[in-house]
Parts: structure tokens; C-alpha cells; sequence
């Protein structure tokens, strides 16, 4: 048996209900999610791992592909030492036509080696991240709610779009770029040797400045781009509060301050990545300075050995253009350590998100609870000594004690923050206690497996929410194999059968196209309608604080009282005519169960229930 969360208000009423601010500094809440420091590379590594052999190929494609291109500047000196001499001295123009021929193979040969690396590159990449989006969002609706409560969705979405999005812009174009530049660095570092050992050390000296200059680049475009990317995880956070609460902005007004908060995050956004452009020109400034010295000192140092004997002509020639390729990408070299970089702090926020566990796990040794005789309903619930803390606050249950009996509604009521809310999302293992048990007939909730324990326990929140699709898939949410026929049985059982029926398509209506047009105690049919499908043996429903006991509301009332029959149920309770049908009325305060007892009882008494119900009764008059 399970928990099913048919509806959620987090999710459409936007954000978290009644969460307090943060009782400390929280890293997760602050984006730092914990993580070690080898999790960026075990995941690129997870992600690469499937397509090892086309990385293999990939990599002797670069291989050959740069083997052709910079075999090209070799052929040139031969031809200048070896073609050249033939053709003045014997006539032979054979070495010269045979450069001509090895050129237009290297040329023709790297191109098409080049094109297939590229797409072999383009193959892994999109498939990478393809997994690695997946990836996300999977885990993302595997973690529990204590994560949720302090890592915005808005933090999420940047993780699955502007931090894959960066991923892709290295693997697609920085990274086939870097390896290039790799591999063609190493093959003329040798070929320089193999032309002129002097060269060849003139080239490497030369190379020492530029190292300093782009490990200076590095840390200081880390440190900025870090900032970049906090900022503009601000810009993302603040739209998405925004457009989540956008019921709240308009209701009190809030757009000009709004206006104003973004404004400030905005600017901030870009005067950082105004700061890591400005960095990158310094950067493209000093290494062409660098370059363009280094390159003029070797040819003359070159020239001079040439005119003294010490080198011949085509090796001069030859190691010009070796050097000159040597230089060329450091242009570019900025803006693929940006991509790198940018890339890199990515690949480190997504890894830490995929590194958080679930609070709530799947139990190692999994129990299953004993079979009820047939019609028997509902389950005994017992909170064996439970104690409950929210990590970022203080303790919210302080040790607490009950049990409902098999097939009794239980409603709750009581002052705002008194725990009702928390002690139902216990019940429904959103969270698990601090200490003690929750027990389904005798099996503690950590026991169950996750879907065994929300085929069984059923949580509907006040909003219900619909998701996009279909009325009847809607409903269909409680029992995903559920025909048509059953679908129209639980409807009508509901109540809902006639308002469906005259919606355009009926159940075919598309609920996101005509969101707007299905009422709040519509939606609430449905989100009743799922749970008679599903069928489970406990039912937690979080009434909607605004329900009045109006005849309008009628539909609603006779719905719930038909999702609550023959089954255990805890009723968040807002409504008198909820509490007067239910078995037990328990009264919170501050975590405690204050009073406890038959609804009629309590009326007739002279406690708090007895207040608040004569204060109930008067509104009503
Ligand atoms: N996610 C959370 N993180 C930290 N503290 C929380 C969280 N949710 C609730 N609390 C705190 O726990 C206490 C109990 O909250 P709970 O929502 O259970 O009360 P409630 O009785 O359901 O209130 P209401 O009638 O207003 O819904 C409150 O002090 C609340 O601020």
C-alpha cells in the first residue's frame, strides 16, 4: 500500500505553504548543495561510460584527421630541400608532383576525417545530454519534499536548461575544439623536434609565457564565472517565484516592486558578464602579444641559422607554419576556456543535485503488510512515540501518541501551525519522524516499499491540481490502467459525471487549454474521482481553507463523504459540516492533541472544540 499525492498545493499555488524563513544559513537553500569533490567527473564519466567505443573511435578519427593536416607543412620543406634541388639539377620533377599528390590527399583527407569527427562528436553529445536531462528530472521528482522545501523549482529548471545548455555549448563546439587543439599541439611540439631540435626547444620556450598567462586567465575567469552563473540562477529564481505567485502579485500590487527587484538582478547580471568579456579581450590582448613576439624571434633566430648553415631553408619554412598553427588557436583559446569554464561550474552544480538522496528511501528489506479480510475497511494507523523536527526549524511534534481505528474519519482541527498539516504528511511519508513509528496495521511506513505505500495511503491536498492531458486521464492518475468504463463509474460515484459530460469534449476535454474554465470544486471532483480509482485504504485530505458550508459546496461535501467511506481517513477540517461527520474530532495546539473525542461530545462540552464549533455555527447564522 501507498501514498499517492493526487493533488499538490505547493505546486500550483506556488511554492511552499506556511514555510517559515530558514532557522540557519542552509546549503541547499543557498544552491551549494553538498557533494564531493570527485562527483563532477564520476557523472561525466556515468554519462560517457554507454558510449565508450564511439568515444574510442571518435578520438583515432582526431588522430588520423590531425596526422593529415599537419603532415601538410612537412611536405612543404620537402619540397623546398628535396623537389626543389631535383628539378634545378636533374630535370625530376617526380618529388615535386609526389609532394603535390601527398598535399591533396592531407588536404582532401583531413577535410573528410574532420567532417566525420564532428558528427561522431555531435552523435555522443546529444545523446549525453539527452541522458543527462533525463537524468534530472527523474531524480528531481525522486527527491523528497524536505529537499523541495528548500531548493526552488526555479533552481531545478536552471539546472535542466542553462546548465545543460552549457554542457552542450563545450561538447558541441569547445570541447571538439579543445581536443583538436590538443592533439595538433602535441603533433607539432613533435614534428618541430623531429625538424630541428633547436626549433623545437625555441617553440617550447616560447610557450612558458603563454602557460602563465592562461593559468592566470583560468582563475580569474573561474572566480567571474561563478558569479555569472549565480546571477543569472538569480534572474531564473526571481522569474519563477514570480510567475509561480503571479495570484499574489496582482492580487496585492506587487509589480512595481517587483519590477524594481528585478531590475537589480538584471543589472547585476550584466555588469558580471560584462566584467568576464572584458577579462577574455585582456586576455586576447597579451597572448597575441605574446604570440606574435614569440613567432618573430624564432623565424629571425631561424633566418639567421639558415644564412650560417646551421638549418635548411624547407626546415625554416616549415617550422614558420608549424609555429603559426601553434599560435593560431590561442585566440580562441579564451573563448574555449570560457565554455570550459562555464561548462565545468555547470557540470558541478548538476553533479551535487544528483548527488542529494532521497530523505524518504526505499526500505533495503521491504515488508508487506498482512491481508485484511475482504470488506474489512480501512487500516489501523498507530504514531508510536513520534517526534518531529523540519531540518530548518524546531520541533514541530514533540513526542506524540495515536491511533485511528480501521475505517474511522478523523478530523483535525485546530490554531494555524498546531501541526496538522505536518502530522498528515507524516501519515503519507512525505517526511519520516525524527524518532518513533508510524504503523499501518503493525507495519512501520519505512518498511513499505514507496509504491506499495501510496497504492494504500492517499493524500489530496486543497488545491487540487490537474495535470496536463485529458479529464479522463486526470482521473485515470489513481489507477493508470483504468478503462474508460471505470473512469466514468468513479466520476458519476463522484458527482462529476454531469459537469464533465458538458464540457466540449467531455472526458477528452484537455484540462491546460480550458484550465481556466474548470471551477475549484470541479477540479476537486476530480481529484475525488482519481482516489475512488485508486481505491486506498487511507485517505488524508487537506480541505480547502476557503470552503464554506454553502449550498454550492454541497456537491463537494457529498463527494468527500463518498471518498471517505469504508476507509481510514484523517480530515484537515475547515468546514462544520466535516466535522460533524466525522467519527473523532481530534483539537490540536502546538503539537499536541488537546482534546480527543466523539464531535457530539465535544459540542456538548465546554472545551476548545465547543468554542470554535459555537464560533462556526454563528458565521453561519
Ligand atoms: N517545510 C517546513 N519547514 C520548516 N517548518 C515548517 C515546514 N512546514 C511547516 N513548518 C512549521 O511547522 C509548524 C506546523 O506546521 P503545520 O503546517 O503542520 O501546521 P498546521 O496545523 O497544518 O497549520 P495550518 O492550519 O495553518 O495549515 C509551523 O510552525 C510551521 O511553521
Amino acid at each position: 500500500m501507498s501514498t499517492t499525492t493526487v493533488t499538490t498545493t505547493e505546486e500550483s499555488a506556488g511554492g511552499p505553504r506556511r514555510t517559515p524563513p530558514p532557522a540557519a544559513p542552509d546549503p541547499i537553500a543557498q544552491d551549494r548543495l553538498p557533494a564531493p569533490r570527485s562527483a563532477p567527473r564520476e557523472l561525466l564519466f556515468s554519462l560517457l561510460r554507454p558510449h565508450r567505443v564511439r568515444v574510442a573511435l571518435a578520438a583515432i578519427v582526431l588522430l588520423a584527421q590531425q596526422a593529415a593536416v599537419q603532415g601538410t607543412p612537412l611536405l612543404v620543406a620537402y619540397a623546398i630541400d628535396r623537389g626543389v634541388p631535383a628539378v634545378r639539377d636533374n630535370d625530376n620533377y617526380g618529388p615535386l608532383i609526389a609532394v603535390a599528390v601527398a598535399y591533396l590527399l592531407c588536404a582532401v583527407g583531413g577535410g573528410a576525417l574532420q567532417h566525420i569527427f564532428i558528427r561522431m562528436a555531435a552523435r555522443i553529445s546529444q545523446r549525453v545530454l539527452l541522458d543527462l536531462r533525463g537524468r534530472i528530472y527523474r531524480h528531481a521528482q525522486a527527491l523528497s519534499l524536505d529537499f523541495h522545501d528548500r531548493y526552488t523549482s526555479g533552481r531545478l529548471i536552471s539546472r535542466a536548461t542553462t546548465d545543460v545548455q552549457s554542457l552542450r555549448e563545450l561538447l558541441d563546439e569547445g570541447l571538439q575544439e579543445m581536443l583538436m587543439v590538443l592533439v595538433s599541439v602535441v603533433y607539432i611540439g613533435a614534428l618541430l623536434f623531429y625538424l630541428d631540435l633547436g626549433l623545437g626547444g625555441a617553440a617550447l620556450l616560447s610557450f612558458i609565457p603563454l602557460l602563465f598567462l592562461v593559468q592566470n586567465y583560468r582563475r580569474r575567469s573561474a572566480e567571474r564565472f561563478s558569479r555569472r552563473s549565480t546571477a543569472i540562477a538569480k534572474v531564473i529564481v526571481k522569474f519563477s517565484e514570480t510567475l509561480n505567485g503571479i495570484r499574489p502579485v496582482k492580487a496585492f500590487r506587487r509589480e512595481s516592486v517587483n519590477d524594481a527587484g528585478f531590475a537589480v538582478l538584471n543589472r547585476q547580471h550584466e555588469r558580471v558578464n560584462g566584467d568576464t568579456i572584458l577579462e577574455m579581450a585582456r586576455f586576447v590582448l597579451l597572448s597575441r602579444m605574446i604570440a606574435a613576439t614569440g613567432v618573430a624571434a624564432i623565424v629571425m633566430w631561424g633566418a639567421y641559422r639558415v644564412a650560417s648553415g646551421g638549418m635548411e631553408l624547407g626546415a625554416l619554412a616549415a617550422g614558420a607554419l608549424y609555429i603559426r598553427r601553434l599560435y593560431d588557436p590561442i585566440d580562441r583559446f579564451a573563448m574555449i576556456l570560457n565554455n570550459y569554464q562555464s561548462a565545468s561550474a555547470s557540470l558541478e552544480k548538476i553533479a551535487g543535485l544528483l548527488h542529494q538522496r532521497p530523505d524518504v528511501p526505499e526500505p533495503a528489506s521491504p515488508r508487506t503488510p498482512a491481508q485484511r479480510p475482504a470488506g474489512q475497511p480501512g487500516r489501523e494507523v498507530v504514531f508510536e512515540g513520534v517526534r518531529f523536527a523540519y531540518r530548518t526549524g524546531g520541533e514541530v511534534l514533540p513526542t506524540f501518541e495515536l491511533t485511528l481505528p480501521a475505517g474511522q474519519t478523523t478530523a483535525l482541527v485546530g490554531t494555524t501551525g498546531a501541526g496538522k498539516s505536518t502530522l498528515a504528511k507524516l501519515l503519507a511519508r512525505f517526511y519520516d519522524p525524527t524518532e518513533g513509528r508510524v504503523l499501518l496495521d503493525g507495519t512501520d511506513l519505512r518498511d513499505l516499499t514507496l509504491a506499495e505505500l501510496r497504492r494504500g495511503v492517499v493524500m489530496v491536498t486543497q488545491e487540487a491540481f490537474l495535470f496536463s492531458g485529458t479529464v479522463a486521464e486526470n482521473i485515470a492518475i489513481g489507477k493508470p490502467d483504468a478503462d474508460r468504463e471505470e473512469i466514468e463509474r468513479a466520476a458519476k460515484a463522484i458527482g462529476a459525471h454531469d459537469f464533465i459530460t458538458a464540457l466540449p469534449d467531455g472526458y477528452d476535454t484537455d484540462v491546460r487549454k480550458r484550465g481556466g474554465r474548470i471551477s475549484a470544486g470541479q477540479r476537486q471532483l476530480v481529484a475525488f474521482a482519481r482516489v475512488l480509482l485508486a481505491d486506498p485504504s487511507v485517505v488524508i485530505l487537506d480541505e480547502a481553507t476557503s470552503s464554506l458550508d454553502i449550498p454550492g459546496e454541497k456537491a463537494v461535501q457529498d463527494a468527500m463523504e463518498t471518498v471517505l467511506r469504508g476507509r481510514t481517513a484523517v480530515v484537515i477540517a475547515h468546514r462544520l459540516s466535516t466535522v460533524e461527520i466525522a467519527d473523532r474530532v481530534l483539537v490540536m495546539e502546538g503539537g499536541r492533541v488537546v482534546e480527543d473525542g466523539k464531535p457530539a461530545d465535544l459540542i456538548a462540552g465546554t472545551g476548545r472544540f465547543a468554542d470554535l464549533h459555537r464560533a462556526w455555527r454563528d458565521s453561519l447564522a
